[in-house]
C-alpha cells in the first residue's frame, strides 16, 4: 500500500478549474474521502490519482515517487467504478474472481489471492452459494472483496454505495469501514453524502468549487469548521447561522449571556444538538422563542423555532415536553458557539483566561 500527495495540482476543462492549486497528503492506509456538492471536483481527482487526467500544472505522488509521467498501470492504483452489487447470476466465487479473469491473471494466482480475501473478509463458507442465498450483509462482504481483490498501490472508489438502499448502505460502509481497518489498504473514497463521509473516513476533504476548503479529522472539522461553507455542509439538521447585530450586545436574536465576541465577528454558528429550549417561565434566563413545529424521529426529536425574524433547528434527544405554539427560553453553551467574519472565515472564541 502507499501514500498518495498532490502538490500544487491544477486541471482546467477550457473556462472550467475543477481542480484549482490542490495539494493534500494521504498517509498509507488511511480511508480518506473527497466530500463536497456536485461539481467540486472531487472525480477529477480520483481520475487524477488513476493517470486518466493528466494535471495542467503541479505534482502528483504515489508512495512518494513523482507518477506525473507514467501511465495508469504503471501506476498500479484500483478504481472501484461499478456499485458494490453482486452479478446475480455467478456463485459468490465466481463474482470474486472475476475482476482476476477479467484481467487474464493466470488460474493459480487467482486461486491464492481469492482464497487470501476469502479468509481475511471471513467469506470462505460462503463461497459456493450464489447471491440468492446469501444474507444482506454477507452479500455486501463478498461484493467488498470482489472489489478488494486486486492487489494494488490504493483503491479509489467513487460513490461506490449511491446506487443502494438506505439501509444497505449503512451496513455496507460498516463492513467497508472495518475491512478496510483490517486489510490496512490506502482507500480514497468520493462522497456527496455528508453522513456516509463523516461515519467511514479517517480523514477527509471538503471541496467547493475545485478548492480543498479543509481537511481533518470528521470530528476535528465538525467541531472547528474554519468557514461557514464547511460548517453548514456538516451535519444534520444543518448549523444554525445567525448575523451578529451590535457587537457583544447580542447576537440578533440570541442572548450570548455576556460572551465575548471576538472583533471583526458579524456571524454566529450553534449546531442545533448545542441549542437547548425549554419552557417558558417568566424571571428564567434566556432568550424568548415560539416553537413553531416539532419532528419526532424516534430517538431524537428536532424543533424548529422562531426568535425574532430567525428561524432555528434545535435537535433534542427522545421525546422532549414540547408543544407547537408555545413559548420556549433558547440558551447555549457559550464555548459551544461559531463566530465568523463577513468572508465566512471562522474566527477563534475570545480566550477568557478561566
Ligand atoms: N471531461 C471533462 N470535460 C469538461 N469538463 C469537465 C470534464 N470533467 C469534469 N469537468 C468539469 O469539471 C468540474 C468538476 O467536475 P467533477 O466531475 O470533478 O466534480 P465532482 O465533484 O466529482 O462532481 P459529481 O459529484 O457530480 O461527480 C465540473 O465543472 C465539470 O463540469
Amino acid at each position: 500500500m502507499a501514500s498518495i500527495s498532490f502538490r500544487n495540482v491544477t486541471r482546467r476543462f477550457g473556462n472550467t478549474i475543477a481542480v484549482n492549486n490542490v495539494s493534500f497528503d494521504i498517509a498509507d492506509n488511511e480511508f480518506f474521502c473527497f466530500f463536497g456538492p456536485p461539481l467540486s471536483g472531487k472525480s477529477t481527482i480520483l481520475k487524477m490519482i488513476l493517470g486518466l487526467e493528466m494535471p495542467d500544472s503541479g505534482e502528483i505522488l504515489i508512495g512518494g515517487k513523482p507518477v506525473n509521467a507514467l501511465s495508469p498501470a504503471e501506476r498500479n492504483v484500483a478504481m472501484v467504478f461499478q456499485n458494490l452489487a453482486l452479478f446475480p447470476h455467478m456463485t459468490a466465487e465466481q463474482n470474486v474472481r472475476f475482476p482476476l479473469v477479467e484481467r487474464k491473471v493466470p488460474e493459480d494466482k487467482i486461486r491464492a489471492r481469492v482464497a487470501a480475501v476469502s479468509e481475511k473478509l471471513h467469506i470462505g463458507h460462503l463461497l459456493h452459494k450464489p447471491p440468492a442465498q446469501l444474507s444482506g450483509g454477507e452479500r455486501q462482504r463478498v461484493a467488498i472483496a470482489r472489489a478488494l481483490v486486486r492487489d494494488p498501490a490504493a483503491y479509489l472508489m467513487d460513490d461506490p454505495i449511491s446506487a443502494l438502499d438506505a439501509r444497505l448502505r449503512e451496513e455496507t460502509r460498516v463492513e467497508l469501514k472495518r475491512i478496510q481497518r483490517e486489510l490496512g489498504h490506502t482507500l480514497v473514497y468520493v462522497t456527496h453524502d455528508q453522513e456516509e463521509a463523516m461515519s467511514i473516513a479517517d480523514r477527509m476533504a471538503i471541496m467547493e468549487n475545485g478548492h480543498i476548503r479543509q481537511t481533518g479529522k470528521p470530528s476535528e472539522i465538525y467541531d472547528h469548521p474554519e468557514s461557514q461553507y464547511v460548517a453548514r455542509l456538516l451535519g444534520s439538521p444543518a448549523i444554525n447561522l445567525l448575523a451578529l447585530n451590535n457587537g457583544s450586545a447580542g447576537a440578533g436574536t440570541i442572548d450570548l449571556g455576556g460572551l465575548a465576541v471576538p472583533a471583526g465577528a458579524s456571524g454566529i454558528g450553534i449546531r442545533p444538538e448545542d441549542l437547548k429550549a425549554e419552557p417558558w417561565t417568566s424571571g428564567k434566563a434566556g432568550t424568548p422563542a415560539k416553537v413553531f413545529e416539532v419532528e419526532p424521529l424516534g430517538g431524537y426529536t428536532v424543533v424548529t423555532l422562531t426568535a425574532g425574524e430567525e428561524k432555528l433547528r434545535a435537535l433534542m434527544r427522545g421525546h422532549p415536553d414540547i408543544r407547537v405554539d408555545t413559548d420556549v427560553a433558547l440558551s447555549c453553551d457559550p464555548r459551544r458557539i461559531h463566530f465568523f467574519k463577513p468572508d465566512g472565515l471562522a474566527l477563534a472564541p475570545v480566550q477568557s483566561g478561566q
